[in-house]
């Protein structure tokens, strides 16, 4: 329990109507949620107005809602609270409720399109292994300190991230790494968190749905280095070139990293093969079992972030060579008899499926096939599906399209937008199977001595979503189990 008007601390007010110094028990925006003594905040969404729910919010017993636009009938015994921005409001309120669990621990986001989830899960791994208690907010899971939450979006709500890092805080970790989703910066939900660090992997296209234009993306992106504070640090990736414009104003501390370019963590790769990387980074060698080149830049990173956070380079550098892969992140099946490789990958948008497919076709030495396996969300940036499914044709032997939660679209009008973007000339290589588990079976039927698959968009998921509906359903497990037959 806690009193609202503790709550409302740094929240600029427009009117109140009501008492503030009343004791109010959770925090919700779902008015499906409220229980006796909760406070309401009526947001407008992206699909519905929150505003609608408040009668309904205080019929299941909420003693105080704020909102935006006051309504005419006012339920007396009940507090109104007006501000200009709900979404803020929820971000400090969340803070407060938790007594700001950010500015007791140390936090770094990490933000970009790609390599948020690797990055972020690679530098718990490695604080965990430098002795550290450590956690994480991810796609994937959250963690604290090894213990497993499962999560269902990149940057959660405000007020679900703050309670997970009061439960880090009251666990004694001293580190979290978490991912800044655009959607998370432009909806506030990271608002109010007292970051020590900000990192930027790339920025390429993807949630054209929600953002409209690549420079509202952009922009979005840059927000979060805007708000961190003059103490921390702000890491970019400078060969990327929206590195530095990130940094145009910011009060952080400006630091780069690269391949290509010349700038304060710098990295060469001496040897990129299937069984990792071997990298000269400020001149010191460094060996991860990571593969590719957009990994050389998320190892990179992570380093930089490391010694910013004033770790010593020798044991970090020692640490990174033990790091694991990410789950979903270029996970590879092999066979005993027959040699197939099958690599599940998470990648999901163009730049991800090109990076990925030409780190393979650079690391391939035989004369196989590489047989790719995509497919798009539905629900979700229509302009990327015949860009993707390009990439997908010109860089693969052979191509399966199928469905990759298509939500509530109808799967074959995703696949339809996905053909359109094929070549004349790479038709003859491609087919299209709905069902991605009949597709997973088709590329393993056709794979022969020594051929790679490629199973790509959908990594760690462990569902699919059709029809709005979501059932089990695990690329890596799926592929495991076909492969069995020629372990036999
Ligand atoms: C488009 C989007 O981002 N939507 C998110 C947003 O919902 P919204 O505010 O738009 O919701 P809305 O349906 O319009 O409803 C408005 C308000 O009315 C409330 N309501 C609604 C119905 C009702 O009966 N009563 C009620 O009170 C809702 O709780 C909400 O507060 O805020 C919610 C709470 O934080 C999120 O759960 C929800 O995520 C949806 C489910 C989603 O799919 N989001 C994805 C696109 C997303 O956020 N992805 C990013 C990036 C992914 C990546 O690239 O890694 C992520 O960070 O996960
Ligand atoms: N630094 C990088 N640059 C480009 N592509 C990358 C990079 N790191 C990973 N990838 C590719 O992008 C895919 C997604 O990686 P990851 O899950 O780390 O990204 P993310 O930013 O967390 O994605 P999401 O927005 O869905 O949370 C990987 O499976 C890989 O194909
Ligand atoms: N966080 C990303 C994940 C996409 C993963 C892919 N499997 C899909 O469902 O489109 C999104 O919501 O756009
Ligand atoms: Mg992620």
């Amino acid at each position: 329990m806690r009193n609202l008007k503790d709550l409302l601390y740094k929240v600029s007010l427009e009117l109140v109507i009501g008492p503030t110094d009343i004791d109010v028990e959770q925090v919700q925006f779902d008015s499906r949620a409220i229980r006796k003594g909760d406070v309401f905040i009526a947001l407008k969404g992206t699909a519905v107005d929150g505003h609608q729910f408040i009668e309904k919010a205080v019929a299941s017993g909420a003693v105080a809602v704020l909102l935006e636009d006051l309504p005419d009938y006012q339920a007396e015994h009940v507090t109104y609270i007006q501000v200009n921005k709900a979404h803020k409001a929820l971000a400090l309120i969340g803070a407060n409720y938790y007594d700001n669990p950010s500015k007791d621990l140390k936090l770094v986001g990490v933000t970009g399109t790609n390599g948020k989830t690797t990055t972020t899960s690679l530098l718990y791994q490695l604080f965990k292994k430098l002795g550290f208690k450590t956690g994480l907010i991810s796609t994937v899971e959250i963690l604290i300190d090894g213990k497993v939450i499962p999560t269902k979006h990149t940057t959660p709500d405000p007020v679900t991230i703050n309670s997970h890092l009061a439960a880090m805080r009251d666990a004694g970790v001293d580190y979290c790494f978490m991912e800044v989703s655009s959607h998370g910066i432009d909806q506030q939900r990271i608002t109010g968190l007292h970051f020590v660090g900000g990192m930027f992997t790339n920025l390429t296209h993807d949630h054209l749905d929600y953002h409209k234009t690549f420079a509202e993306y952009r922009d979005v992106k840059k927000r979060f280095f805007d708000m961190l504070p003059s103490e921390a640090f702000a890491l970019t990736n400078r060969d990327d070139k929206n590195g530095e414009f990130m940094l145009q104003n910011t009060k952080a501390r400006k630091l780069g990293y690269a391949l290509k370019t010349y700038t304060d963590y710098r990295a060469q790769i001496i040897e990129n093969q299937f069984g990792g990387l071997q990298l000269k980074v400020n001149n010191q060698e460094l060996w991860t079992k990571m593969i590719g080149e957009f990994n050389a830049y998320n190892v990179l990173a992570i380093y930089g972030c490391a010694i910013e956070l004033g770790l010593e380079s020798i044991e970090v550098l020692e640490a990174i060579s033990q790091l694991d892969g990410v789950s979903g992140r270029f996970q590879y099946f092999t066979t005993a008899a027959q040699h197939i490789t099958a690599i599940v990958d998470y990648a999901h948008t163009p730049d991800a499926l090109k990076n990925v497919l030409e780190t393979i076709n650079a690391i391939r030495t035989r004369n196989e096939k590489l047989i790719t396996v995509v497919g798009c969300g539905g629900d979700r940036d229509t302009s990327k599906r015949p860009v993707m499914a390009n990439i997908a044709a010109s860089l693969s032997d052979l191509i399966i399209f199928t469905s990759d939660n298509p939500r509530t679209e109808n799967p074959d009008a995703i696949l339809k937008d996905m053909e359109a973007g094929v070549e004349a000339i790479d038709f003859k290589k491609t087919l299209t199977v709905t069902d991605r588990k009949n597709a997973i079976k088709t590329a393993v039927q056709m794979a022969q001595q020594n051929d790679i698959i490629l199973i790509a968009g959908k990594g760690h998921e462990t569902y699919q979503e059709i029809n709005g509906v979501r059932s089990d359903f695990n690329d890596r497990l799926i592929v495991a189990d076909l492969l069995k037959q020629f372990n036999k």
